[in-house]
């Protein structure tokens, strides 16, 4: 789709604004986002013409969003959800809470809604990136979604970053455990760099500095040239050289590739138990 005929973004009612709703915040803010409130009572400001409100409870009585996000922690949105419950009756809600299921927070909600009354969830996980456009975002709609609904979601979503959307919800968990939390898995690359490098006599600056922009550089590489990441690595590895000695460690099957796969999915086990 051509830029020009790009949607503006809705009017969102986003609760919960700490790290992973700011970050999406400052995107859609960048993007120009229609009037809008944000819940938080952690949160000073926002700029006008959108409105701060410090509780669900304070919801202005004039407002009617086009879409509800979702963005507390998992284990805060039960007490939320009665007040919420008015709003999804007419406008879906686009959750991005790790483990929370389409199913439970459907029944959360329509717990507090007339009798036959359902509202329409949507999940999602973005990660953090998305606060300067570089996020990577999954969802998953359940099928009584609308094409309009989901085409919203997507709009709201490819403002902060690239998007995907899966058949299966049960993969959003697993989505969770590499994407979601990927980006620290990637800040730890560069601070474990760093206090390598301090820890073998660098000057800290330098070794900040070389640690910070080999990751960034890197991953400004693998998306500006769409190479495969093995092929990246390869370009890099000399035969006999440095690189690959380097690599005899870290690729040796008990080391990343049995950690890594350890890691993620004591991450999406960690997911599915934040169901409930
Ligand atoms: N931090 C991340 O990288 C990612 C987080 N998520 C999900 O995003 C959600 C939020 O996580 P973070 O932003 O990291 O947590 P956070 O603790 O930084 O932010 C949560 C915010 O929600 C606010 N809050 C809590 N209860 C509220 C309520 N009833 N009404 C309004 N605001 C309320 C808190 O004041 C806080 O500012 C979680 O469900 C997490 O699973 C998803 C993807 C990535
Ligand atoms: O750590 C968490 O539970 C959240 C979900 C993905 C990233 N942060």
């Amino acid at each position: 789709m051509a830029a020009t005929d790009t949607p503006p973004l809705p009017s969102i009612l986003l609760i919960g604004c700490g790290k992973m709703g700011g970050a999406m915040l400052q995107g859609w803010l960048a993007e120009g986002l229609a009037p809008s409130v944000i819940v938080d009572r952690h949160r000073d400001s926002v700029p006008a013409p959108h409105r701060l409100v410090r509780d669900v409870t304070d919801l202005p009585a004039d407002f009617q969003p086009d879409l509800i996000i979702l963005a507390m922690k998992p284990q805060k949105v039960a007490a939320a959800l009665a007040a919420i419950a008015p709003y999804a009756l007419h406008a879906p809600v686009l959750s991005v809470l790790a483990g929370r299921t389409v199913h439970g927070l459907t029944e959360g909600l329509a717990a507090h809604m007339p009798p036959g009354a359902r509202p329409l969830v949507i999940r999602s996980m973005p990660n953090t990136p998305a606060a300067v456009g570089e996020g990577m975002t999954v969802s998953y709609a359940p099928p009584q979604a609308t094409p309009r609904q989901r085409a919203m979601c997507d709009r709201v979503l490819s403002a902060v970053g690239e998007t995907a959307w899966v058949e299966h919800e049960d993969q959003i968990d697993i989505v969770t455990a590499i994407s979601g939390s990927g980006p620290a898995y990637v800040f730890l690359l560069a601070e474990l760099l760093e206090d390598v490098g301090v820890g073998e006599g660098l000057p800290p600056a330098l070794a900040r500095q070389i640690a910070r922009k080999t990751v960034s550089g890197a991953g400004a590489l693998m998306q500006q040239s769409g190479t495969e990441a093995a092929q990246l690595r390869r370009n890099v590895t000399s035969p006999g050289g440095t690189t690959q000695q380097a690599l005899s460690i870290l690729m040796a099957p008990d080391a990343w590739p049995a950690t890594l796969r350890a890691a993620i999915r004591a991450g999406t086990k960690r997911a599915r138990e934040l169901a409930s």
